[in-house]
């Protein structure tokens, strides 16, 4: 439904966007990932017509960005960086006035803007200048405006920016809610969001894409995918784990007792360390089967770092 054809975006000499290729389909929620500059904000720009391409081809519900802009924006909900508004109005004013815009009208109209007032829970700032509004109020007066004409494309360029936990959490919850039957693309700087939210994670890095798959492959990349961490209420003789079968390497940090047992490629380790702390009557008090660590792998994909 999302036909991206080797997209690239130069600003003068610097290339922010180098030759982005990629699909996107209906229920998929995308989590759109990449350190401050890879070109996130850039490429969302040009998936929603604010910037053009310096080259390649974006295609949208069978249409053409270039040819059909308008038909494409129609279906597209749109939350910028920073999400702008105009600072004097109130939240009622402007998703009023971004109704009249998106030709929402009567009866349908009403019910739109109660409907989004309710899902973001704006009740209790409707009549307040935005500018006075605090930045998570601002963040979700931005994602009102955004779903407001119920598009069958989101992007959201990090909602969950400046909220607090709970306000993230519902947010996320929001996410998943409307992606049900649609598209949604959504930068974040928090790696967590993407397990909590998305099916599928893209990674770019200086404007090229470096990972697209699943939360659960990106967790696989990494070196802890399975690991076994335990915990040692006193110092006590470890070697003896690296002897056992499927494991690749130690990481003990002596001052807090932690101790990581690496897989040699994810084999599942935690039955013969068990049997190990019992023969060898080791002081573990705490044991667990690591999941991946996010950081970790993202560090390697976007900076290239040894895992
Ligand atoms: N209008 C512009 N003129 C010149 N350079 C720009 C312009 N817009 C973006 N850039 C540059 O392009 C690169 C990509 O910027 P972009 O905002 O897309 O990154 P991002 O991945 O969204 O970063 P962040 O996570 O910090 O928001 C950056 O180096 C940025 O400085």
């Amino acid at each position: 439904m999302i036909y991206v054809n080797n997209l690239s975006k130069l600003f003068g000499d610097f290339v922010a966007v180098n030759d982005l290729s990629f699909n996107v389909h209906a229920g998929d929620v995308v989590g759109f990932l990449g350190p401050n500059g890879a070109g996130k904000s850039t490429t969302m720009k040009m998936l929603t017509g604010f910037l053009a391409p310096s080259s390649g081809d974006i295609q949208i519900c069978d249409m053409s960005l270039q040819d059909d802009l308008k038909s494409i924006q129609k279906r597209i909900g749109y939350l910028p960086e920073g999400a702008p508004a105009y600072g004097d109005m109130t939240p009622l004013q402007f998703l009023n006035f971004i109704a009249r815009v998106r030709g929402l009208k009567g009866e349908h109209k009403k019910n739109r803007i109660n409907t989004v007032i309710k899902q973001v829970d704006l009740q209790s700032v409707l009549d307040k200048p935005i500018e006075n509004l605090s930045k998570g109020f601002k963040r979700r007066v931005g994602l009102a405006q955004a779903i407001l004409h119920d598009p069958e494309i989101l992007i959201l360029d990090e909602p969950t920016d400046g909220l607090d936990p709970n306000q993230k959490h519902q947010v996320r919850e929001l996410i998943q809610n409307l992606a049900k039957d649609k598209i949604v693309i959504v930068s974040t700087h928090i790696l967590e969001e993407v397990t909590a939210v998305c099916n599928r994670v893209m990674i770019i890095s200086s404007g090229q894409l470096r990972f697209d798959d699943t939360p659960d492959a990106l967790l696989a990349r990494s070196k802890y995918y399975k690991a076994v961490t335990l915990h040692l209420s006193y110092p006590s003789d470890i070697s003896g784990f690296l002897e056992l079968p499927g494991v690749l390497d130690l990481e003990h940090d002596r001052t807090s007792g932690r101790v990581t047992l690496l897989t040699q490629n994810g084999a599942n380790i935690l039955h013969h360390v068990t049997e190990h702390i019992k023969e060898r009557r080791l002081p573990v008090d705490t044991i667990f089967v690591e999941q991946g660590r996010l950081d970790q792998v993202f560090r390697e994909i976007t900076q290239g770092e040894q895992a």
